[in-house]
């Protein structure tokens, strides 16, 4: 009767007196929480509910009861609209989770990415009485945060996340997680112990920095570059170093991710103790127009001095980084600038088989804090493999796969397979091992003097077959066979002067 009398603008009015004088006369305040906060969400709501979903919860008359595909924990929530009510310092307190209908057109996304249901708004209120709320509210609210960390970790399987592509908009999902089950562990891991022992100090050394971090005035994250074969165990350094730290894991499909700004949006709702990884990052970011910039003034530099100067290197504008798809600077700025600041305990990894094919600026020291080059197989790394594959700790064939196994160009990934075809029978599976390695190609990790390490801001693999010809790496970073004797190597290196030479296969 009051819409078809009133004015919308007198009914606004009477609303608001209304409402104020029932919070005037109520005894009660209330404190809402809700799902979202702007255009983003709002963490507390995600604290509640797990506070909510701990035993507390489990009291209440009308519960939900989730478990993911693949989770190991059960999850309790307060049903919609249902309330609970607990003591706080000799105080009463409810909770009441609140679902209305959204009005339409804003559909946002909460914090960790999900989508908010198409209609619904959630709302957790907190409702407490006045005179104690100064003396209560505060320390509860503390209380609700410390339980529920301490709940998640105990209780909640860390998740692996993918991006998804969004069309713009907060109105689609951004990120979906799977449980993260990963067994690789630095004891699984196949590789050089005194390298583990440093990366694991170092991690260690990450974690308790906040106070180094804050002091230095520095972003509270560190960047790695995993380098090296298909093969040698990047993507299992990767989940040893999330189930050593116990982060979530981030995994951006950059090719999935339309334009520097939805990069942005993404990473910013990655959550604080996370592992953000881009694997192969020479295969999903577009490197060529720079690397080509790069080669033209080079050559232009070096073989033709009066020829026009080369164009200078990739400098986008702003607008033409909306438009293309992410690129260097737009990942950099993330790693790096300015939104590198927004979130903490961070740990940024990027991959790749191609370290040749990085772009300088991305290679250069202060950019990712540590370069670890995922190697071929040594013989401590063999005894590893022996250990997962066949449960093996000694045997009388270890001195011959040492032998065997010194400066030979296989990976962690064939000795596992090699060892794993044969697990059964643990000597045939070594001496199977023995004879694979004895034709495997020849490391020398001697580097000839001829070759020049002065231009060392480029990295390459150099490949000499057996007879001492070399496999030339082209300005594009593919190896070639050249058919070059050993000797031509020098000039071959000095001819392209952007590589370093960490390896030579003869
Ligand atoms: N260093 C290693 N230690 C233990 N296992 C390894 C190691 N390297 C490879 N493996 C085994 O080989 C398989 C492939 O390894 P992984 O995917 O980690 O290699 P990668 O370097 O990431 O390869 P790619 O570059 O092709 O992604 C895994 O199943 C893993 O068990």
């Amino acid at each position: 009767f009051g819409t078809k009398i009133l004015p919308s603008e007198y009914r606004r009015i009477l609303s608001t007196w209304s409402k104020s004088l029932v919070s005037y006369f109520t005894p009660y305040a209330f404190v809402e929480v809700p799902e979202f906060y702007g255009a983003g969400g709002n963490e507390i709501y995600d604290y509640v509910q797990t506070y909510l979903s701990s035993s507390t919860a489990i009291a209440a008359h009308h519960v939900s009861l989730c478990r993911p595909k693949n989770a190991t924990y059960n999850t309790f929530a307060l049903a919609d609209n249902e309330s609970i009510h607990e003591e706080f310092m000799g105080a009463q307190i409810s909770w009441t989770h609140h679902v209305s209908h959204r009005q339409a057109g804003s559909n946002p996304i909460n914090w960790r990415g999900l989508p908010a249901p198409e209609d619904e708004k959630r709302t957790y209120t907190l409702k407490i009485r006045k005179e104690v709320r100064s003396r209560v509210l505060e320390p509860y609210v503390e209380h609700v945060i410390a339980t529920a960390k301490n709940f998640k970790d105990r209780t909640r399987d860390r998740l692996l996340y993918t991006n998804v592509r969004n069309n713009g908009g907060y109105n689609k999902r951004m990120w979906e997680s799977v449980p993260f089950k990963h067994p690789s562990t630095f004891d699984t891991l196949a590789m050089s112990p005194e390298l583990k022992t440093e990366i694991k100090a170092d991690l260690l050394d990450f974690t308790k920095g906040e106070q180094f971090y804050h002091r230095a005035g520095k972003a509270w994250k560190r960047g790695y570059l995993l380098y090296g074969p298909p093969g040698t165990g990047k993507s299992s350094m990767i989940a040893a170093i999330a189930n050593y730290l116990q982060y979530d894991v981030y995994d951006v499909e950059l090719t999935e991710v339309a334009s520097n700004s939805e990069l942005r949006k993404l990473l910013i709702q990655t959550t604080n103790r996370s592992v953000i990884v881009i694997e192969d990052i020479d295969c999903s970011l577009d490197l060529s127009e720079r690397k080509k910039a790069a080669f033209q003034k080079h050559t232009s530099e070096t073989k033709r001095p009066e020829a026009a100067p080369a164009p200078p290197a990739m400098k986008r504008t702003g607008a033409e980084d909306e438009t293309c798809r992410v690129t260097l600077s737009g990942l950099l700025n993330f790693t790096d600038g300015l939104w590198s600041c927004c979130g903490s305990e961070r740990i940024i990894i990027f991959t790749t088989n191609h370290i040749e094919k990085l772009d300088g600026a991305l290679l250069r020291s202060g950019r990712m804090d540590m370069h670890i080059h995922m190697s071929w197989c040594t013989f401590p790394a063999f005894q590893i493999l022996a250990y997962n594959n066949l449960g093996l700790e000694t045997h009388a064939l270890f001195p011959e796969v040492e032998k065997a196994i010194f400066d030979k160009a296989i990976t962690p990934a064939d000795v596992s397979e090699l060892l794993l075809k044969k697990k059964r029978d643990s000597t045939a599976a070594l001496e199977g091992l023995i004879q694979v390695l004895l034709q495997e190609t020849q490391l020398v990790s001697e580097l000839p003097a001829a070759v020049n390490f002065q231009q060392q801001e480029k990295y390459d693999t150099v490949s000499v077959t057996a007879d001492g010809s070399p496999l030339a790496a082209d300005e594009s970073g593919a190896v070639e066979d050249s058919k070059a004797n050993a000797e031509n190597l020098k000039a071959c290196l000095q001819q392209q002067q952007q590589h370093y030479c960490s390896k030579l296969i003869i």
